[in-house]
C-alpha cells in the first residue's frame, strides 16, 4: 500500500531520518492535492514527506454516494489511518469533512483557499444562458441542483439534472461523449488538475453559492503530536480559516451534511471606503460576510441570506456569525425545504 512518490521534491534540508508519511487517497485531485500539500509540509519542517496511498470505500464502489453514507467515506479511512499511526498527516476536501471534530485529530492547517466557486463545463463552450430548454446537466449534488433548477424558473428555462459521479476526468468524459449537455464542478478541482482550460462559464456565486469549505483543504494530524501540529502552523491561512469556519458552524447548525442543499460562502470585506466589493483593498480586512442558500432540490423555493460580522482580528467570532445565520434561517423555515435529504 506505502509507496514512496519520486515526483515529491528533496530540499537540501530534507534529510532526516524519519520522513512523515502523508496519507492520500488516489484520485488524481487528491494526488494532486496531496502532492501540494506534501511540498509545502517539506519545505516549512525540513523533513521529508511520503505519500502513502489509502484506498477507501469510496473510491472502489460504484454506488450512488447517498447510499454508501456520502463523502464521509472518503474522510474516514484517513482519519482511520492517522489514529493507527499508519500515516502523521491526512489532507482532505475541506467540503468533504463532516463537521464534527473528529476525537483524537486536530485540524492543524487550513491552507490558502483556491477560487471556490463553480464551473460549468459545456458542450459547443455554451454558457449556462446559452444552455438549449431541457439540457442535461450532470451533478450527483442536491446544493447544485437546486440552485440550478432556481436559476432556470427566474431565466423561463428548463434543465435537467442529471446525477453523476466519479472523478472529474469521468465527469468531463460524459459532456464529451454527447451524454450530457454539461457538468457543473468546482474551479478549485480543475486548478489543481491543470484543467482550467475545460471550463465554458465560471458561475457567479449569485447563481451558484458554492459548498461550505469549497476550494480549501484541510490538514489533519494527531491531536497529541504537539511538535507537528506546531510545525504545520505555518501552513494555516488564518482569513481562509475564518470563513470556513462560519460557512460550517451555519452547516452544523442548519443541521446539514456535506449532501444537503446548502450553499454558503463567507469573503471578507476591506475597511470603508474600499470594502464594498469583497475583492482586496491592499489593507487588512475588517468584517466578514457570509452568505447563504437553501433551497428544495427542485428549486421551486430557493432562500437566500447573508449576514456581516468582524474579522477575528477584530474581534469577531465567525463561529457565532454561522450559528446566527443558521438560526435566522430555520426561524424562516429553512428546515423544512431541505426535507429528508438533509438528515
Ligand atoms: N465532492 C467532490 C469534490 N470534493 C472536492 C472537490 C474539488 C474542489 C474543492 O476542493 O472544493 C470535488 C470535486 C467537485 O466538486 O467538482
Amino acid at each position: 500500500m506505502s509507496r514512496t512518490d519520486p515526483r515529491i521534491p528533496r530540499g537540501p534540508n530534507a534529510t532526516g531520518p524519519t520522513p512523515l508519511r502523508l496519507g492520500t487517497r488516489r484520485s488524481p485531485l487528491a494526488m494532486a492535492q496531496s502532492r501540494q500539500v506534501a511540498e509545502a509540509v517539506s519545505a516549512a519542517t525540513g523533513r521529508r514527506v511520503e505519500l502513502v496511498e489509502i484506498t477507501t470505500y469510496g473510491d472502489t464502489s460504484r454506488a450512488p454516494m447517498s447510499q454508501i453514507g456520502g463523502t464521509g467515506v472518503f474522510v474516514s479511512a484517513l482519519r482511520d489511518a492517522l489514529l493507527q499511526r499508519r500515516i502523521d498527516i491526512a489532507v482532505h476536501s475541506l467540503k468533504d469533512l463532516p463537521t464534527g471534530q473528529a476525537s483524537g485529530l486536530a485540524l492543524a492547517a487550513v491552507p490558502r483557499r483556491e477560487d471556490p466557486r463553480d464551473v460549468l463545463v459545456a458542450s459547443g463552450g455554451r454558457k449556462l444562458s446559452e444552455l438549449p430548454r431541457g439540457a442535461r446537466v450532470g451533478t450527483g449534488a442536491p446544493r447544485r441542483a437546486a440552485q440550478l433548477h432556481a436559476w432556470a424558473r427566474a431565466h423561463g428555462t428548463v434543465l435537467e439534472t442529471v446525477p453523476v459521479r466519479g472523478n472529474v476526468d469521468t465527469r468531463i468524459g460524459l459532456v464529451r461523449s454527447g451524454d450530457l449537455d454539461a457538468v457543473v464542478l468546482a474551479r478549485a478541482g480543475l486548478i489543481r488538475l491543470g484543467r482550467l482550460g475545460e471550463v465554458t462559464e465560471v458561475l457567479d456565486t449569485d447563481v451558484i453559492l458554492p459548498a461550505p469549505g469549497q476550494g480549501a483543504l484541510a490538514v489533519e494530524c494527531a491531536a497529541d503530536d504537539a511538535a507537528l501540529i506546531a510545525a504545520l502552523a505555518v501552513l494555516d491561512d488564518p482569513h481562509t480559516r475564518a470563513s470556513v469556519t462560519a460557512e460550517r458552524s451555519l452547516l452544523a447548525a442548519l443541521e446539514a451534511g456535506c449532501s444537503a442543499p446548502v450553499g454558503a460562502l463567507a469573503d471578507t470585506l476591506g475597511p470603508p471606503p474600499g470594502g464594498t466589493s469583497g475583492t482586496r483593498t491592499g489593507e487588512p480586512p475588517t468584517e466578514l460576510r457570509l452568505r447563504a442558500a437553501v433551497g428544495t432540490p427542485d428549486g421551486s423555493v430557493l432562500m437566500q441570506m447573508s449576514t456581516t460580522g468582524p474579522v477575528p482580528a477584530s474581534g469577531g467570532d465567525p463561529a457565532a456569525l454561522g450559528r446566527e445565520l443558521a438560526a435566522r434561517m430555520l426561524a424562516r423555515g429553512a428546515a423544512g425545504l431541505m426535507g429528508e435529504r438533509a438528515h
